[in-house]
């Protein structure tokens, strides 16, 4: 299996748009049993393509801002963070967690309607068979949180919703509800904190796992309460009944569905490498919403 960051004392297994697992190894080779190695990417997203020009910074501000979270949340659930102690090579954007079972279901909850959540409400009035009120709009703030899990499909193919009874055909009737909970729990904490820093957070994916030797209850893996994660709206800007604002991905948006790119979403061709003024501006939006909800200067 190939090192691509050639990181001495790790062996690759997995890749995903933006993020990377590594095993440590031991000094037998063989991996550590129970550590892996998290290594957030300066790559970004947009429109379902991973762009060919990196944000700078973006890996080390998602992952410190990550790692707030994990401890904003530790009364709430436990989570698989174990140190920063990493390779030079990827210090500040990768992190030593310990290896769980991980549940094969993407837990997303919604505190605003809007995605594939809104196309299913307009064509049933509930989402994941949750009946919700009439009239709602894009953007509408829901009464409570949503669980809406999906499955976790695999590479290329898209995660497809589950209905409660799949869920609890897949992880049983009390896991299921505990991780329905909890994902409701963490985004209406998330929301208490960023909503008073000025940034809605109108959905969020989180991943739990349990101890590989099946002792304990949920632990929160992944990443949690990112824009990776997570749609993250500006406050002032959230206006229900149309298409909101992202707070970090509006600038490479923008661009690319302008006349100035060249590009066109529905060309089926890769998007164009992006100016060096909307990568500036990017960056900076990562590092603002890190400084306005920690409190901390990058
Ligand atoms: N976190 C975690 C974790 C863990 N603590 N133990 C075992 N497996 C995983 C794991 C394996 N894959 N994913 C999906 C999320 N990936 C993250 C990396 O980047 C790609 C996506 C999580």
């Amino acid at each position: 299996m190939t090192n691509p960051l050639g990181l001495e004392g790790f062996q690759h297994v997995y890749s995903g748009k933006v993020r990377d697992l590594y095993a440590p190894l031991g000094p037998d080779g063989a991996p550590v049993p129970d550590r892996l190695m998290l290594v957030a990417s300066d790559r970004i997203s947009a429109y379902d393509w991973v762009l060919d020009t990196p944000i700078p910074d973006k890996g080390a501000v998602l992952t410190r801002l990550s790692l707030w979270w994990f401890d904003q949340l530790a009364d709430l659930v436990p989570n698989h963070v174990v140190s920063t102690d990493v390779p030079a090579a990827v210090a500040g954007r990768a992190v030593i967690v310990r290896r769980l079972e991980m549940l094969k279901l993407e837990a997303i909850a919604r505190a605003y309607l809007t995605g594939g959540g809104l196309e299913e409400y307009r064509a049933k009035g509930s989402v994941c068979g949750v009946p919700l009120p009439e009239g709602l709009e894009d953007g509408s703030r829901l009464p409570e949180p949503v669980f809406t899990p999906t499955t976790k499909a695999p590479v290329g193919e898209h995660d497809l919703p589950m209905s409660p009874a799949e869920v609890e055909e897949l992880v049983g009737a009390d896991v299921a509800a505990e991780v329905s909970r909890l994902t409701r729990a963490i985004l209406a904490r998330g929301n208490e904190i960023a909503a008073e820093r000025g940034i809605l957070i109108a959905d969020t994916k989180v991943e739990f796992g349990r101890a590989a030797d099946g002792s304990g209850g949920l632990v929160l893996g992944d990443e949690v309460l990112t824009p990776d994660s997570s749609r993250f709206w500006p406050a002032a800007a959230w206006q229900p009944g149309r298409s909101q604002p992202s707070y970090d991905k509006q600038f490479v948006r923008d661009w690319l569905t302008s006349p100035e790119s060249g590009w066109s979403r529905s060309s089926g061709e890769a998007p164009p490498p992006l100016p060096e003024r909307v990568v500036e501006q990017t960056r900076a939006k990562y590092v603002e919403a890190y400084e306005l909800l920690t409190g901390e200067t990058f």
